[in-house]
């Protein structure tokens, strides 16, 4: 589903963020990215999401190489894609049924499949009696939730998150990684980039480890490893 074959990125000014990374992620996979702080974390998942370019290799998601896409199909790309964040970057002058409508308006979906879709996703993060609330009075776990609605809210078959419980403690951390492997076991192919060691070696998936923007580890956990075909 995503394969990178000797990826390199290079900022401008010189910095090399990723050094000849390779590894694939198989459809319905799901695995975390970890490493020390300014190891490649985020740069790896922009790749991914064509916020920024690589200087070398290639990266090919669901077969295709996404550093030959036309300008034009980028758009229709990044919706396969959902993605979230840390600070899950919220609209707070809208209401939380709104900020998970978002996506679909911009897709131009009917309006009543949208609210329907928007109540299935607020349904599968517990937050379906919040929707007319503001984000803002919502708790720090549960706007992420939002964000992960948002996120799923059009079905993609991939999704990245960079830090998602950076900001929560350890039981909300360990609640919304319970609700990830829920979207993984329905088929999502999954990439966390987490550097909370102890959470993510408790949940034993597979486990990409970048050092100085080298991939140095790769390791399968015992229990989840898919096994040898
Ligand atoms: N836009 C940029 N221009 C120049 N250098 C950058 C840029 N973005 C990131 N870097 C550098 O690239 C390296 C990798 O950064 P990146 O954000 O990918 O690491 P990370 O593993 O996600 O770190 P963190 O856990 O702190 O978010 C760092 O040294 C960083 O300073």
């Amino acid at each position: 589903m995503i394969r990178f074959d000797e990826v390199s990125k290079r900022y401008p000014g010189g910095h090399e963020a990723l050094k000849q990374v390779s590894f694939e992620l198989e459809k319905g996979e799901m695995a975390f990215l970890t490493g020390r702080s300014g190891a490649g974390k985020s740069t790896l998942l922009k790749l991914i999401m064509l916020t920024e370019a690589l200087n070398q290799g290639q990266i090919l998601v669901g077969g295709r190489n996404i550093n030959r896409l036309p300008s034009r199909q980028i758009p229709y790309y990044r919706r396969r894609i959902g993605v979230v964040f840390q600070d899950h970057q919220l609209l707070f002058d809208r209401s939380v049924f709104d900020n998970v409508m978002l996506p679909l308006q911009i897709e131009g979906f009917d309006k009543h499949e949208a609210a329907r879709r928007v109540r299935a996703a607020l349904d599968k993060v517990g937050l379906l009696d919040k929707e007319k609330l503001n984000p803002i009075t919502l708790s720090g776990g549960e706007q992420q939730r939002v964000g992960i609605a948002r996120a799923v809210v059009n079905r993609p078959q991939i999704l990245l998150a960079d830090e998602p419980t950076g900001n929560l403690d350890p039981e909300l951390a360990a609640e919304i990684m319970v609700l990830f492997e829920q979207f993984n076991q329905v088929g999502v192919c999954m990439l966390i980039a987490s550097h909370d060691l102890s959470l993510i070696t408790r949940l034993k998936h597979r486990m990409l480890t970048l050092d100085l923007g080298r991939l140095i580890k790769d390791e399968h956990q015992p229990s989840r490893a898919r096994s040898p075909s």
